[in-house]
């Protein structure tokens, strides 16, 4: 029997994360919670609050909204969201040091090791693809993010401090001064409102990222767990398989594994996908416009 070592989650699994940004909008324009709070909140012209729920971002109006998912100082925005990778580097190392399908160990045949060894530094370089993604789209890229660049390109700017430098010698040398105007954190840090581009949700982009790794991962090494146990069981079968055969590189002679730390490294990476998916959805209610949700995911 061929051994399924690492069955690949189908692509149509994808279609989660525009269901989730199209049924978030969805309920952020019939929900009358959502209006309310727009519109209280808001402050803005009546014709403009359902459209710009990323202006009212920009203006700081939704720190004390009804709903405490869409306010910006919610506990799960702080201490998860804003340090994502954070976080998903730390399930995605726990599942790389505790799930069987990368773990090699003393009593296993030289081939499986090698095959272990293998998947692992697959793994590890899906990681360090999607970091360096992460890292040009969100934090730097030649000086301001692309997310940054692409506000820019498309007629945004940081409004106050245009206007302060305009009337002032801002110092520095010419990249300081590129870099103090041209990114959204230096830009709200210095009081300027980052307003007139396509604002491309850094959130989405971050959360559909890094839970799609995941969960990627998370599936294929926790099929093969699965399939390990399964093989344990139906121990007389599996004695009669050739223990050396380095073509079946599956684990159905392999030593019983750590049970504890390989639970519980699974279902922190799927605590992880949860509530990236949940914060998602929380972002597509709340925040942004369709056009800016639906253009990084
Ligand atoms: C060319 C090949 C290079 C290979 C490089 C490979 C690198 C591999 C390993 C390197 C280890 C990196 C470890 C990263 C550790 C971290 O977790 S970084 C610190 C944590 N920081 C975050 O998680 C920040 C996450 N937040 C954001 O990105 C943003 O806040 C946001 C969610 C995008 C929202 O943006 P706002 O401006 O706040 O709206
Ligand atoms: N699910 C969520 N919960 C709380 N705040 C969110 C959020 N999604 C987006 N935001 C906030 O909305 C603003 C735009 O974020 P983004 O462009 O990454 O989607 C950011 O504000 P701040 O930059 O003032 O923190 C961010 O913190």
């Amino acid at each position: 029997m061929a051994t399924p070592t690492r069955p690949a989650p189908s692509p149509a699994a994808l279609l989660i994360y525009p269901a989730t940004l199209l049924l978030g909008s969805l309920f952020s324009v019939i929900s009358p919670v959502a209006r309310a709070t727009r519109d209280s909140s808001l402050r803005l012209p009546k014709s403009a609050a359902p459209l710009a729920p990323s202006l009212a971002a920009d203006l700081h109006l939704s720190e004390n909204p009804v709903n405490y998912f869409a306010r910006k100082n919610n506990i799960f925005n702080i201490y998860f969201v804003k340090i994502g990778w954070l976080w998903t580097t730390v399930a995605f190392v726990s599942l790389l040091l505790f799930q069987p399908a990368y773990r090699a160990s003393s009593s296993l045949s030289q081939a499986q090791q090698q095959t272990r060894v293998r998947r692992a530094l697959q793994a590890f370089l899906r990681y360090a693809i999607a970091t360096t993604i992460w890292y040009l789209m969100t934090q730097w890229f030649f000086g301001p993010a692309i997310i940054d660049r692409s506000f820019l390109v498309t007629g945004g700017k940081c409004e106050e401090v245009m206007e302060r430098a305009g009337k002032m010698d801002l110092g520095g040398s010419p990249s300081t001064q590129v870099e103090t105007l041209f990114s959204a954190a230096a830009c709200k840090a210095a009081g300027g409102a980052w307003r007139g581009g396509h604002d491309i949700s850094g959130h989405v982009f971050m959360l559909v990222l890094a839970t799609a790794l995941l969960a990627h991962e998370a599936v294929g090494a926790g099929a093969f767990s699965a399939f390990s146990a399964s093989n344990r069981a139906d121990g007389d079968s599996a004695r009669e398989r050739k223990a050396s055969d380095p073509v079946v590189s599956g684990p159905m002679n392999e030593e019983p594994d750590s049970g504890l730390a390989r639970k519980w490294s699974l279902r922190l990476v799927w605590g992880v996908v949860g509530l990236g998916w949940w914060m998602l959805f929380m972002t597509a209610i709340w925040f942004h416009t369709w056009l800016e949700k639906v253009s990084c995911s």
